[in-house]
């Protein structure tokens, strides 16, 4: 269950310097996952390796949050989502994407995949690119004001999108009622490769995540 923590200004002040603490080990762990993808090393230099990253991981574990990583309040409209696969700082999962906001709403992000995220040879996981527009969708509907969960999310796969570098951009169509309607992409140097469009809706009931911040 996702939990939506409000910050002291101690924790907000501290976020920022830990943000350099933790970033630089997800880029580690990413290094990890790309060099585990692809090495060519002899059998005992894997099995070292192996008992190497035990071992740090048992370092890591020695304390740690009780359940997943949540959502953090820090302002209105203004979120420390470290956990996330797309944007978490401290997720070596994500990318990551740092998203940008144009000021007509547009969120925008120029990003790499590597190797860890390929479906077709050299090209990009169609489901990894659900994944990336499924939450850049929903930072444009966050951006314009609303709140949701993905209701529904339709995907039309142009072509397929290499492995590199890559740009995806999204934009709020219109809002009906608790539905807000929003459209997507993402490209590479040659143009569009995925389009998406989804509806999220805000649940019955819910009350928007910053109300309560
Ligand atoms: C922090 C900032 C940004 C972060 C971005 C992160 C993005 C990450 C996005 C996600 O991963 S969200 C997780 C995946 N999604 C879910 O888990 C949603 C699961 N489904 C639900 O919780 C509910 O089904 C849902 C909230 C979508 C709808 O439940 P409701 O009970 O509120 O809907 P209701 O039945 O009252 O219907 C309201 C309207 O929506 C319509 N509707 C309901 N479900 C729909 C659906 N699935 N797709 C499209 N339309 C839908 C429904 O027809 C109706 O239309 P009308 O008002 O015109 O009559």
């Amino acid at each position: 269950m996702t939990r939506y923590l409000e910050d002291t200004a101690t924790e907000r002040l501290e976020a920022d310097e830990r943000e350099g603490l933790y970033g630089p080990l997800a880029e580690a762990v990413r290094a990890l996952v790309d060099a585990s993808i692809r090495t060519e090393v002899d059998d005992h230099v894997i099995r070292q390796a192996t008992a190497d990253l035990e071992r740090i991981a048992g370092h890591l574990r020695a304390h740690q949050l009780p359940g997943s990583y949540g959502v953090h309040s820090e302002a209105p409209g203004r979120r420390r989502t470290w956990g996330s696969p797309v944007i978490g700082v401290r997720n070596p999962i994500a990318p990551p994407l740092t998203l940008q906001h144009a000021p007509d709403g547009l969120v925008w992000s120029e990003f790499r995949v590597g190797t860890a995220y390929e479906g077709p040879p050299g090209r990009l996981h169609g489901g990894m690119a659900a994944l990336i527009l499924d939450h850049v969708l929903g930072e444009a509907v966050s951006a314009s004001g609303h709140w949701g969960l993905t209701g529904t999310l339709t995907l039309r796969y142009r072509r397929g999108t290499p492995l590199g570098r890559l740009r995806t951009e999204a934009r709020i169509d219109r809002v009906e009622g608790r539905k807000a309607y929003v459209v997507g992409s993402i490209a590479d140097d040659e143009g569009i490769t995925v389009e998406a469009e989804a509806i999220f809706i805000l649940p019955k009931g819910y009350v928007h995540p910053d109300a309560t911040a």
